[in-house]
């Protein structure tokens, strides 16, 4: 069932088109992240599925209800926010600094719908919203007790205790230090699919996106440019731009004929769904494409620049030279092998690759 319908959504400010024509669909239970660049309009249409901000356009449905519809001949449906049945996360600052963690969580019950509820059903709600989060027992504790990812959880447990419809978390991560903020995207991952919640997280991280979500938006200039699953969204870039807003892209030119790449790089495999035809065409290829290769079996390879060690993987910077001329390439290499400035490595290129006209 759709949870969410977003259609033809459109939202100017002044002379910034913050939204233009937005469509996009959520399946009930799962997880829909919105990534683009600062400014591109992820904020403004969080705000407009929640109520916060009247598009100009278009119309939002969520879980069959009409919340927004601007089309109308009679007059305009806005729902009030505290109707649409929404949890909402924000950024930072969430919570109550003068409540306890209970209370705090309390607060998300005292809507409409929940005033019916006893006192005693609430104060349940409350511990099991503590548990859900692996916070139980410390709902006396004042926010200024608990660490910042710990006040993460709490605000997802207010958010979450009048079992919303829909939860939106704006950026949840970002006033946390690198390490916690995986972490924290694994458990509030782990406690969304638990309760089996249709949620939609915004972010400028690409990582966090790719790594949480069932669904990508990747949005651009107000415009949504491309709504794929993860490994397509990484393997299948709808454009250059895309490729290299999430993940590490090398772009070089070359000629698509009879359904193969020519390249610099010899004969590569084209990936589905490219043109089959261009005398002038970008490829993209990603990093962890290339491997280091036998050399019975080289047909090209390049001398190492500089290797960028990340830990758990290294990037190495090489640079080809030949008759196309030369151009500075990135291999993913496995972070325990280690490559001298000035060796020479022959290399191959392993899967399909896209090419764009
Ligand atoms: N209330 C407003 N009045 C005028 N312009 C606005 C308003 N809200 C947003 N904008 C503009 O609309 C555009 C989209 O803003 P929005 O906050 O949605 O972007 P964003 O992708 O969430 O950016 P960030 O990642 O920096 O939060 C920006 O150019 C912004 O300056």
């Amino acid at each position: 069932m759709k949870k969410l319908i977003i259609d033809r959504v459109s939202k100017q400010f002044s002379a910034v088109q913050a939204l233009s024509d937005v469509h996009l669909t959520l399946e009930e239970g799962k997880m829909l992240a919105v990534l683009g660049p600062s400014g591109c309009g992820k904020t403004t249409l969080l705000r407009a599925i929640a109520g916060f901000e009247t598009p100009d356009t278009g119309r939002i449905l969520i879980n069959g209800q009409t919340v927004f519809d601007a089309q109308t001949s009679t007059k305009l449906i806005n729902t009030k926010p505290e109707h649409r049945k929404i949890g909402y996360v924000p950024q930072h600052g969430v919570l109550f600094p003068h409540l306890t963690v209970e209370k705090n969580i309390a607060f998300g019950l005292s809507s409409a719908d929940s005033k019916r509820q006893t006192k005693q059903q609430k104060a349940q709600r409350v511990i099991e919203m503590l548990e859900l989060v692996g916070m139980a027992g410390l709902g006396q504790r004042m926010p200024h007790e608990l660490s910042g990812g710990q006040q993460q959880r709490i605000a997802l447990a207010r958010a979450l205790a009048p079992s919303p419809s829909l939860v939106l978390l704006d950026e949840p991560f970002s006033a946390l230090d690198a390490g916690l903020r995986i972490a924290l995207r694994e458990e509030v991952k782990a406690t969304l699919n638990a309760i089996a919640a249709t949620a939609i997280i915004v972010t400028h991280d690409q990582e966090e996106a790719l790594s949480m979500a069932d669904l990508v938006a990747v949005m651009r200039q107000g415009k949504c440019v491309q709504v794929s699953d993860p490994v397509s969204l990484y393997q299948y870039p709808t454009d250059i731009n895309v490729a290299k807003f999430v993940g590490d892209a090398i772009v070089l030119p070359a000629v698509v004929a009879n359904g193969s790449i020519h390249s610099r790089f010899g004969t590569l495999a084209l990936a589905g769904g490219c043109a089959t035809d261009s005398k002038s065409a970008t490829i993209m290829i990603r990093p962890e494409q290339f491997v280091v290769s036998p050399p019975h079996e080289q047909q090209f390879g390049g001398h190492v620049l500089k290797t960028i060690y990340y830990g758990h993987n290294a990037l190495v910077h090489l640079k080809t030279e030949d008759q196309w001329g030369a151009q500075e390439i990135q291999m993913r290499v496995n972070g325990a092998r280690t490559f001298s400035p000035g060796e020479y490595l022959g290399l191959k290129i392993e899967g399909a690759v896209m090419a764009y006209e």
